[in-house]
């Protein structure tokens, strides 16, 4: 089949960008019909360029406050008739039905509309009926109909009209047609979301979920060169203001798949804390992590932690980052691949402009620790589970002693910082800290008392009236008593194990205070 000219066009647009233009052009250089409904039939008119009303054509007035304009076989059959049909075209002559070429359409902004509250009345009147119902007559012939749904494509439709002597190309209506079913899927699967929060109130793991994601950018390659990768933003993310999915890069070379994954960590782990605090991490493992009352502070105390695993790592703040924190970065010649912050101040961005290779990005702000679902994949499925929020500091009001010594407040502080950085940190994990700054951390070992004994030799010395926390229980002494072995005068785990009397005892004998928290923390 030949490409067809464009002749008849109908338009009906929600997002009137560009419409009047593009009415002109089709009208002035095509000689195209344009028909359209009320609202954007009046811009359209209103410009001067020449437009029929859709109740010519439907020879109905739109009716019931807009619910039906469009919804009339002289549309749809118009759209839909397979032109080298003749009992198709034939059935079309004996009702009446022109041709139509063309559809430009967008849809109710029903996502917008209940992004602003709106009552449920409200929302319902915004999911469009007709809007969708054109587009999919039109995708779905596609061999003679061209459809047209975003604004920003208006141009290059008509560049590509100007070269073909007024037909759009085949190959360009099927990838319209693909825009639009991809377009009016996402558009259902933001009113069954809705719909579901309605009527079945805010249902973590409803029967079926749609998953509405959109791609951001392609990335050079996955976790490893051979592996090809993307990143997709989550269309339904309630606290997308402030995530790391639209933070703004600032500057450095494109954001890897790796680079996601650490900065995500290290994003994460720092959302713990109120005070001023920095976390460094490298390869998905925390090897810094610090608050302090001086962000500068925080940063050196994160630093010193792990020096050598710093090296070529990320970090997250959880306040902006000032030229005084980039000052103490260049003193430490630390080469970072990215900064996650809230903010970053000019004077800060203009020194890392020395950099160019450290990707810098901002969040404008700080969403509480923890989040929605999260989503893990497994060969032919897909995890899902709420995240691991609990409020620590709030909780450890609840925390139980089963030891003879008891903590003091300074040591019960130092767990509660602990307990929230050892979240971070891959099961088994076991860290260490002083002085609200991680000293020591092990993990991602298949048994908990190697993890103790990897924290204990990084922290060395430190660990000498440090405390400790253990993400799990301790299921024998073994792990308890390297850490005391060390000098570490308390420690913070959930307990729950059945050889906790043993543990417990390992602690009396040895003056440590031990607290349970009764809830773990597994990172797998
Ligand atoms: N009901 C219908 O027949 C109908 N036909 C088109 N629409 C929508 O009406 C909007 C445009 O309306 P107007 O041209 O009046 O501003 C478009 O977003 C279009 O998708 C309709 N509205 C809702 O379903």
């Amino acid at each position: 089949m030949t490409d067809p000219k464009v002749k008849r066009v109908l338009m009906s647009v929600t997002d009137k960008t560009g419409i009047v233009e593009f009415a002109r052009a089709l009208t002035e250089e095509f000689g195209c019909e344009v028909i359209s409904t009320g609202g954007t039939a009046k811009v359209i008119a209103e410009a001067g360029v020449p437009v029929t009303p859709i109740d010519d054509v439907t020879q109905f007035p739109e009716m019931m406050d807009g619910r039906v304009k469009t919804l009339h076989p002289r549309v749809h059959g118009g759209l839909l008739a397979k032109r080298d049909n003749a009992s198709h075209m034939a059935q079309a002559a004996e009702h009446g039905i022109e041709m139509i070429d063309m559809v430009v359409v967008n849809l109710y902004a029903f996502e917008k509309t209940v992004a602003s509250g709106a009552d449920f009345g409200t929302c319902i009147e915004n999911i469009d009926i007709g809007g969708p119902s054109m587009l999919r007559s039109a995708a779905k012939n596609f061999e003679s109909v061209a459809v047209v749904t975003r604004p920003e494509t208006y141009d290059a439709v008509l560049d590509e009209m100007r070269a073909n002597g007024g037909a759009t190309l085949r190959d360009t209506r099927a990838k319209l047609a693909l825009d639009v079913f991809r377009t009016t899927s996402a558009y259902d699967g933001a009113i069954a979301a809705w719909m579901g929060e309605q009527l079945e109130g805010a249902e973590p793991f409803p029967a079926s979920r749609a998953l509405r994601i959109t791609k951001k950018q392609d990335l050079r390659y996955g976790e490893n060169p051979h592996q090809s990768a993307a990143f997709y933003t989550r269309d339904d993310y309630a606290g997308a203001e402030h995530s790391l999915a639209h933070a703004t890069q600032h500057q450095g070379k494109e954001m890897s798949y790796n680079n996601y994954l650490d900065v995500d960590a290290a994003w994460a782990a720092v959302r713990e804390y109120e005070n001023p605090a920095c976390v460094i991490v490298k390869h998905l493992t925390p090897c810094g992590v610090c608050e302090d009352a001086d962000l500068v502070a925080a940063y050196k105390r994160a630093h010193e932690c792990d020096p050598v695993s710093a090296y070529g790592g990320v970090m997250a703040f959880n306040r902006p980052v000032n030229d005084d924190v980039v000052t103490a970065v260049f003193e430490n010649k630390q080469f970072v691949e990215c900064i996650i912050a809230p903010e970053f101040s000019q004077a800060a961005l203009e020194m890392y402009a020395a950099k160019p290779n450290a990707r810098l990005l901002s969040t404008g702000g700080v969403n509480p620790a923890g989040g929605e679902v999260e989503y893990r994949s497994v060969e032919g499925g897909l995890l899902v589970q709420d995240s691991d929020a609990v409020a620590e500091a709030a909780d450890a009001a609840d925390w139980t002693v089963p030891t003879d010594r008891k903590p003091t407040e300074e040591e019960m502080a130092e767990l509660v910082f602990a307990w929230k950085a050892c979240k971070s940190v891959k099961s088994n994990a076991i860290l260490i800290a002083k002085d609200h700054a991680s000293v020591g951390a092990g993990g991602g070992q298949p048994n908990r008392v190697n993890s103790a004994r990897i924290a204990v030799e990084q922290a060395g010395e430190k660990a000498k009236g440090a405390v400790a926390a253990s993400d799990a229980f301790f299921p024998f002494r073994d792990g308890f008593d390297v850490l005391a072995g060390a000098g570490v005068t308390a420690v913070v785990q959930p307990g729950g194990s059945i050889r906790d009397e043993e543990v417990i005892a390992a602690a009396n004998e040895q003056g440590v205070a031990m607290v349970f928290t009764g809830h773990r923390h597994f990172r797998h």
